[in-house]
């Protein structure tokens, strides 16, 4: 059953080239039991009824097998694949021009195993506040360390919180606010700093799920696949 009567968009950026990963093939290709990594997030927005139309953002190379993928795997809600930029939000940005819903969510392609609950908590929450992102509280002692490898700081745990997507906010404003970031020469590393800097308005977060991994490094991909096989 859909929880929204709003439109809603998706932008999904996949245009890294996974450094971190150190794989030949970008992360996002890699095979997560049966399918591209990148297939599993596809199909997670595809079979949910809240969302209209999906934007896939890729590297300049992967434009066509990327418009494979949504025929081979009956993705018709895939309006377009678009080409990325140099940082990720560059490609957010080039995403966010292709969509034409009212209410946009961007997502990491390589979040392959968020749940539809999860994604529905945060377009709740963003219908409510105007901008929204999922979010666990940390689990570990986060420290400040600096280059001498001396800590310099202990921040208060309960207010820490690791941050995940989708992140979710009312399409307008958020491509005003990139707009913004990119006259101003301003990267950040998710899109919630974006409307923190220039969107005029408070970001909330919604209850995230420690299970929603981003895969980052090698050891992340047999964790995803172990999750995978937990949901049957
Ligand atoms: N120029 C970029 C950089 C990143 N991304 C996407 O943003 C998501 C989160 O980024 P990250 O995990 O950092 O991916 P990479 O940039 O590929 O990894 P690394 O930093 O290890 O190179 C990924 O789905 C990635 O493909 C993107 O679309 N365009
Ligand atoms: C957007 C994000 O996934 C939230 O955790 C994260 O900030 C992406 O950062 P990365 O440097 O591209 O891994």
């Amino acid at each position: 059953m859909p929880v929204t009567k709003a439109q809603w968009g998706v932008v999904i950026v996949a245009a890294g080239r996974g450094t971190r990963m150190g794989t030949k093939e970008s992360k996002q290709y890699l095979l997560l039991q049966d399918k591209p990594v990148l297939v599993h997030t596809m199909e997670l927005f595809q079979g949910m009824d809240e969302i209209a139309e999906i934007v896939l953002v890729v590297g300049g190379d992967d434009v066509s097998r990327c418009e494979a993928f949504a025929n081979e795997y009956a993705l018709s809600k895939v309006k377009a694949v678009v080409q990325g930029g140099s940082e990720r939000q560059h490609s957010v940005l080039r995403g966010l021009r292709a969509i034409g819903t009212e209410w946009v969510m961007v997502h990491d392609g390589v979040r392959p195993l968020v749940t539809a609950e999860a994604v529905r908590r945060c377009m709740r929450e963003a219908e409510r506040s105007e901008a929204s992102v999922l979010a666990v509280p940390v689990k570990d002692t986060i420290k400040q360390v600096n280059e001498a490898g001396v800590i310099t700081a202990t921040p208060d745990r309960r207010s820490l919180w690791a941050i995940q997507t989708p992140q979710a906010f009312r399409h307008v404003r958020l491509v005003e606010a990139h707009e913004r970031a990119e006259a101003d020469g301003f990267v950040g590393t998710d899109d919630a700093v974006v409307v923190e800097r220039y969107g005029g308005i408070a970001v909330t977060v919604a209850e995230g799920e420690y299970t929603n991994i981003k895969i980052t490094t090698p050891e992340d991909l047999p964790y995803a696949s172990f999750l995978l096989g937990q949901r049957g």
